[in-house]
């Protein structure tokens, strides 16, 4: 037996569908979504995501604004442009590139965000909201994920999920999610001393490690759903070159029931999400205009 394999793309291609009719509708009465996206510096990874999400808003009939700014810019000049851009009406999106380079306060950046243009949902104040399980923005790859188990019809409330990663941006806001929906959520992390002990137990293991291939096919229970948030270039070996997650697909594709490819799984959903909130936050504008 294989797993069934979740498709991201497929899935993305039918959300974003419904997320360009929803912006042609605002655009009718007056108020097109806009997303202005934040880049510093040249790291060529970085360079190809804002591509693809300033690609994927003029797909559905988003307009962007990108701003680039060089290696060396200075926190005055990132905070300046934020200032605009929250004071802005016809702006109903920021996002800011991460990781920045070192010399700029990261933190500081993502609070200057007005909360409601925060679709990253990296703010501080959005993470206490999605802990409170009350309205505001929902970081975009976590979100992405409940939405592939959704149409996955993979069943979570009362499910034992294991989220392999605690970082801000993935790791967290998806436990919080999943807890959320009613599942038994573990965090594992670097620190966690039988990973396999709990991922074998899981009726649905997401991860969000960093490594590539690190959740192999013995660590999964037969049936569970396995979701791959990482996306790894493989610098050697017979696929250097080639792009994987943090799961080994060849071995867990044999014992999983369902499971997210890489490519081709959660990253076109991040994008997705990114658009969906960026059109969320436009319709909160509009009626809170009165339009
Ligand atoms: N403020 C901020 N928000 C983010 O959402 C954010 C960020 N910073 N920094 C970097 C990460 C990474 N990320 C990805 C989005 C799409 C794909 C994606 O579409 N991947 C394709 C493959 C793309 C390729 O070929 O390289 C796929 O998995 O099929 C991957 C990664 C968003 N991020």
């Amino acid at each position: 037996m294989t797993a069934r394999i979740i498709d991201g793309n497929a899935l993305s291609a039918r959300v974003r569908g419904e997320i360009a009719e929803r912006a042609a509708a605002l655009t009718a009465r007056g108020v097109q979504p806009c997303l202005a996206v934040i880049l510093v510096g040249g790291d060529p990874a970085s360079a190809v995501y804002v591509r693809n999400k300033v690609a994927g808003c003029e797909k559905a009939g988003i307009r962007s604004l990108r701003f680039d700014y060089p290696q060396d810019a200075s926190q005055q000049e990132v905070m300046a442009r934020l200032a605009e851009l929250n004071a802005d009406p016809s702006v109903h999106g920021i996002l800011v590139q991460l990781p920045l380079p070192a010399h700029l306060d990261e933190t500081a950046v993502l609070e200057a965000i007005d909360i409601r243009k925060d679709v990253d949902g990296f703010h501080a104040e959005n993470v206490g909201l999605l802990s409170q399980n009350r309205e505001g923005f929902v970081p975009c790859t976590p979100n992405g994920v409940m939405k592939m188990l959704e149409t996955a019809e993979v069943p979570v409330q009362g499910a034992e999920a294991v989220v392999i990663g605690r970082s801000n941006i993935v790791g967290k806001p998806m436990a919080m999610l999943l807890t959320n929906a009613g599942a038994t959520v573990t965090v594992c992390h670097s620190k966690t001393r039988d990973l396999a002990f709990h991922t074998r137990r899981a009726d649905i293991v997401v991860a969000a490690i960093g490594k590539p291939r690190f959740v192999t096919g013995d660590m999964i229970k037969p049936g569970a759903t396995v979701i791959d948030v990482g996306i790894n270039r493989l610098d050697s070996g017979p696929d250097a070159g080639k792009l994987c997650g943090d799961v080994d697909f060849a071995s867990a594709v044999e014992v999983a029931g369902a499971i997210t490819p890489v490519p081709g799984g959660v990253g076109p959903m991040t994008i997705t999400m990114l658009l969906e909130n960026t059109v969320v936050s436009a319709e909160r504008a509009a009626r809170d205009a009165g339009k």
